[in-house]
């Protein structure tokens, strides 16, 4: 199979060297598509990589009945509705950590820059003045940064400031007393931090809860002439209480790398001689351009080829060591999962799923998305993957849980599956056996052992003389081999199964042949 991937923003052409070595991977740059041109191209796509560009919307996402996942080269995701990603079960991936430096980088040239008012002199010079007095500018050092979001750039940032001598604050929900003792750096409330810094950068994600969060009761508390970084995302900052406040003289100075919408070009703070920006250029530099295309080439590449993607956005990320434990279980939960949605007709109110033994050690979220996977298949189809199997499963009203137990009998490793209907419940277990891969070991109440491969017939019967003959007899009429048999029974005369593994699909008329013979009470099939 053939994958196409569109690439619609710039990207560094040696990043995409990881996706052009693969033989059955074609990639198309083309970054000037209009958002009418790039809704009439999507359909053929399988990946799509944007930077912060292009958006993609859930509209553009309706339209994209290939696509399995979505690069972006970069951390911030605020241009992609995850939603309607999960939604439609694309994954999404960025590259969290390969512009660190270069943002960090930025942010302490617009401090420097905006601390000596550098744009605005270089400005002033090239018009042929030499105006000396009018570009004062103040020292960083002694002066106290105040960092809001102490992520991956703000911890960066906090470094390089204290290399320059400046005392650091930082205020981040997740921040301790002993990480900000292992940076050295001072840690507070934001109203704390908004009260101490001379100059505040912002270093959080574009989120509900931190869209404005510096609006105009944040710039109350500030110290009169502070100054004002954002090289994180528009809207952390509202602009109009940032112009104001400017204007009022409350604000010295702002440096911009980013803005509510962009292109800014009509944004009325660059109107603000105290403003100084650049056009979004933060990870703007032969290396992070390189470094996140690497990291999303890689991991569409990966993702494409059937294994785990490093950095997801939209489901959880799993580290290499952990993934190296739950992988061997992946097929176990998606056949089995499989296998349980075909012992019942009934709507499915509640899934249980059972983790028994070695597995219970692991985390076993991605385990429960795969068998929740393989159990909404036969309903929903390819449709369904494990991006969306949570979300599909919670819009049919069905329930989820997960119970662990480190105790197992007779294996050392169990998944048992129950469904939980209106009328009953049905449950089947598995286990992976060391070397020999998933085996299916108990159905309902019975114990047997099949692999979850090929065609298998699952007969609910009376236990009777004669019972397996007819069957066999009446199966060989309809040209069916049986390649293995199991059987097992409740009591001697009572309920009993049978699971066949037959060498071709059963057609509707040997299955309802089976169904009238007086012994047999169910016949289900299952062709993996
Ligand atoms: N200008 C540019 O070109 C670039 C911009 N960015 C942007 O920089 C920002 C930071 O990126 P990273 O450091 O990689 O992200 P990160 O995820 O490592 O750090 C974000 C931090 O913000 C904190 N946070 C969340 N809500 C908060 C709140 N209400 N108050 C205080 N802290 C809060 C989180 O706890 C986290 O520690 C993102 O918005 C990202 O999109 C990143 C790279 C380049
Ligand atoms: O792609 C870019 O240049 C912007 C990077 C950015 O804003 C991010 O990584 O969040």
């Amino acid at each position: 199979m053939m994958f196409h991937i569109l690439v619609a923003d710039p990207l560094s052409e040696e990043g995409l060297k990881p996706l052009r070595e693969h033989s059955d991977i074609n990639v198309s740059v083309q970054t000037e598509l209009s958002p009418e041109a790039l809704l009439a191209e999507i359909p053929t796509y399988d990946a799509l990589i944007v930077r912060s560009q292009t958006s993609v919307t859930a509209e553009l996402l309706e339209k994209a009945d290939r696509l399995k996942i979505i690069g972006r080269a970069g951390v911030g995701t605020d241009n992609i509705d995850l939603q309607a990603a999960t939604q439609r079960g694309i994954i999404v991936v960025n590259a969290p950590h390969g512009n660190t430096n270069s943002a960090a980088e930025h942010t302490m040239a617009m401090i420097m820059s905006l601390s000596r008012n550098i744009p605005q002199a270089y400005h002033s010079l090239k018009q042929h003045e030499w105006n000396r007095k009018k570009f004062l500018g103040t020292e960083l050092k002694g002066k106290t940064l105040g960092i809001v979001g102490l992520g991956r750039i703000g911890t960066e940032v906090a470094f390089r400031a204290k290399g320059q001598r400046m005392q650091v604050i930082a205020f981040d929900p997740f921040l301790t007393e002993e990480k900000a003792e292992k940076i050295g750096i001072g840690y507070g409330s934001l109203e704390e931090v908004l009260k101490a810094a001379d100059f505040i950068t912002v270093h959080t994600p574009l989120l509900k809860n931190t869209r404005h969060l510096i609006n105009a009761e944040a710039f109350k508390l500030m110290k009169d002439n502070v100054q004002i970084v954002n090289c994180a995302r528009g809207g952390i900052i509202d602009e109009e209480a940032l112009y104001d406040a400017i204007v009022s003289g409350k604000v010295a100075g702002a440096a911009l790398d980013v803005f509510e919408n962009e292109p800014a070009l009509e944004n009325k703070l660059l109107t603000l001689p105290e403003v100084i920006a650049t056009p979004h250029l933060g990870a703007s530099t032969v290396e992070a351009q390189e470094n996140v295309a690497i990291d999303v080439s890689q991991d569409i590449a990966c993702y494409l080829q059937g294994s785990a993607a490093a950095n997801p956005v939209n489901i959880p990320a799993i580290s290499n060591e952990h993934m190296g434990k739950v992988k061997p279980y992946f097929l176990l939960a998606e056949k089995l999962g499989e296998f349980v949605s075909y012992q019942s007709d009934e709507a499915i109110e509640e899934i249980v799923l059972n983790y028994a033994g070695d597995v219970s050690e692991y985390e076993v979220t991605p385990l429960s998305r795969i068998a929740i996977k393989g159990l909404l298949k036969r309903h929903l189809g390819d449709h369904v993957n494990e991006v969306n199997a949570m979300y599909l499963a919670e819009k049919k009203g069905i329930t989820v849980h997960e119970n662990k137990t480190k105790t197992t009998k007779g294996f050392t490793n169990l998944l048992r599956i129950d469904i939980v209907t209106g009328k009953r419940t049905v449950t089947a277990a598995g286990t992976l056996l060391n070397g020999l891969g998933p085996r299916i070991v108990h159905v309902d109440q019975f114990h047997v052992d099949v692999t979850p491969t090929g065609h298998i017939v699952l007969i609910h019967h009376r236990d009777q003389p004669g019972v397996i003959g007819k069957m066999g007899n009446l199966l060989g009429t309809h040209h069916i081999n049986i390649a293995t048999m199991q059987v097992d029974r409740w009591d001697e005369g009572g309920k009993a199964i049978m699971l066949l593994k037959v060498d071709r699909h059963l057609e509707p008329d040997s299955i309802s042949a089976l169904k009238a013979l007086p012994e047999i009470e169910d016949v289900r099939t299952i062709d993996f």
